[in-house]
């Protein structure tokens, strides 16, 4: 969760051309953005919405139009872009739940699910062009196929992702920042050392933001033969619960194997980006800092979301703890929010996706060298999410439970030494470190699914009374 936050300037203005057409469907968007799986500020209302700059991608009929708005709500103001189209010769084939309003007899509609609207992003970073102040790049080096078809992916998202015929996939950020996105900034360095568990960054749209240079999508090669680390962790528990009777390395579709080959790939990226973009040691103020930060989050958590009250002691011991057993932490730049959904088992092996941070973390927080045991501790508490979410919803049932658990342990404890192989140091040496960083991580999921899922609150609660109990056992 981000504080306020200064008022932000105007993108560079482009054509004032729709400016009556921009203000209706700002004064829409505080209805319909809650409604929005990427809109990040759900749980608290909006207050009203403010046109920063737009711009006109296509004029005419088809009309596709690209906007930056201000979203303010109670205790912030934060840029969303949007791109939204409109047809008056034909009724557009979309769903209602992306009409936003209807202006002069004309719909206006979130345009990324309008394939014959979205293919002139990529025909525009195909060409290089600047197109009213937005400027649509290819990488170097990378030749751009035009006049590919582009459909949305329905994957739960931060942001809004295109994938082009199977070629290329487009992430459209929606919570702008000013700068370069770290997404981009990492996925960059990462080529520069021929990391081998990226996909390979091909364009970019930015526009500007502050009077800052903004990146507001990149394009990467799309990996066809792949398939994300959740789907295969939550496949391979369903397998167990299915059949509790059977011993989990045993089971067809064990995920041991693959969890500590995850951990050996994480470890490499960590390497790569130690030599890509180098380290510092951190001192005792970082430390202090760091204790400091978990500490502010867990208040303000605390006080959005009353069911983490009775945790609210145990994790102050367990943040306090790290000044009292010192590592030496080398800092670096890190993935900063890896979970299953993140990750990749294509035919080559692992990819890691989306280095952007935590979508909820201020671009500072996430700018910030930290120690790659946040990254490891995050695909820890990931491990107990696969394991947890089946039963979600579920009346309890010990034995389903256990089963669980077990998995959850297995393949913790599996990625761990797949990690410790290739990094030459364990994780699971620096404990009190970890179990900070990974209920800092459960502190952060409360605070995400009070927002986005309610439903799987118990979750991460259930984590951490888990891991409160285990540290006092
Ligand atoms: N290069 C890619 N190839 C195939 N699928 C991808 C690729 N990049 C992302 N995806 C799919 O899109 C999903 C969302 O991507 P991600 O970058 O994590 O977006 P977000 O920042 O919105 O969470 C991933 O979980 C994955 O399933
Ligand atoms: O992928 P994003 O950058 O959008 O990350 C956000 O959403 C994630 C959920 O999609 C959320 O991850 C949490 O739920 C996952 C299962 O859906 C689980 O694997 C992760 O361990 C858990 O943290 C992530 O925290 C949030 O930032």
């Amino acid at each position: 969760m981000s504080g306020p936050l200064e008022p932000v300037d105007s993108l560079e203005p482009g054509e004032r051309s729709h400016e009556a057409t921009v203000e209706a469907i700002a004064a829409a968007l505080p209805q319909w953005l809650p409604s929005q799986r990427w809109f990040a500020g759900k749980d608290r209302e909006v207050t009203g919405v403010r046109p920063l700059t737009w711009s006109t991608i296509l004029d005419g009929d088809p009309l596709l139009l690209h906007l930056v708005v201000e979203v303010e709500q109670d205790d912030r103001a934060e840029p969303y872009q949007l791109l939204v189209g409109s047809r008056r010769s034909e009724v557009p084939d979309v769903a209602s739940s992306v009409t936003i309003v209807d202006v002069d007899g004309a719909t206006f509609y979130e345009a990324c699910g309008d394939a014959d609207l979205t293919s002139a992003l990529l025909d525009s970073m195909a060409d290089g062009t600047l197109v009213d102040g937005l400027h649509f790049e290819s990488e170097p080096g990378a030749e751009l196929a035009r006049g590919l078809r582009a459909h949305p992916i329905t994957t739960e998202q931060s942001n809004t992702s295109l994938v082009y015929g199977s070629q290329y996939i487009l992430k459209l950020f929606r919570k702008l920042s000013p700068g370069v996105n770290k997404d981009l900034l990492l996925h960059r360095a990462l080529r520069e050392v021929g990391s081998q568990h990226i996909a390979e960054p091909l364009g970019s749209i930015s526009g500007t933001l502050a009077g800052e240079p903004t990146t507001i999508g990149m394009l990467q090669r799309f990996m066809t033969d792949a398939v994300d680390g959740w789907v295969m962790a939550t496949t391979s528990v369903r397998d167990l619960m299915a059949d509790p009777s059977v011993a989990p390395e045993e089971l067809g579709g064990d995920f041991a194997g693959e969890a500590s080959r995850l951990g050996a790939a994480v470890a490499d990226v960590h390497a790569d980006l130690r030599t890509a973009l180098g380290t510092e040691d951190a001192d005792a103020d970082e430390l202090e800092r760091t204790v400091q930060v978990m500490l502010d989050r867990l208040d303000r958590v605390a006080a959005d979301v009353p069911e983490l009250a009775p945790h609210v002691p145990g994790l102050r011991d367990a943040f306090d703890a790290m000044r009292h057993h010192p590592v030496p932490v080398e800092m670096q730049y890190v993935h900063g929010d890896l979970h299953l959904g993140q990750v990749l088992r294509t035919l080559g092996g692992w990819l890691i996706l989306d280095f952007e941070g935590e979508p909820a973390a201020s671009v500072a927080e996430r700018s910030r060298l930290r120690s790659a045991l946040r990254d490891v501790a995050g695909m820890l508490r990931s491990f107990d999410y696969a394991a947890q979410q089946l039963l979600v919803g579920r009346p309890d049932d010990p034995i389903l439970t256990d089963v669980a658990m077990s998995w959850a342990h297995r393949n913790r404890e599996a990625f761990c030494d797949g990690y410790a192989e290739v990094a030459g140091s364990d994780p699971r040496d620096a404990a009190v470190l970890l179990r900070a960083l990974e209920l800092d991580k459960a502190v952060y999921e409360v605070s995400y699914e009070h927002a986005n899922r309610p439903d799987w609150l118990s979750v991460p609660l259930a984590s951490i009374e888990r891991i409160m109990t285990e540290g006092s056992s």
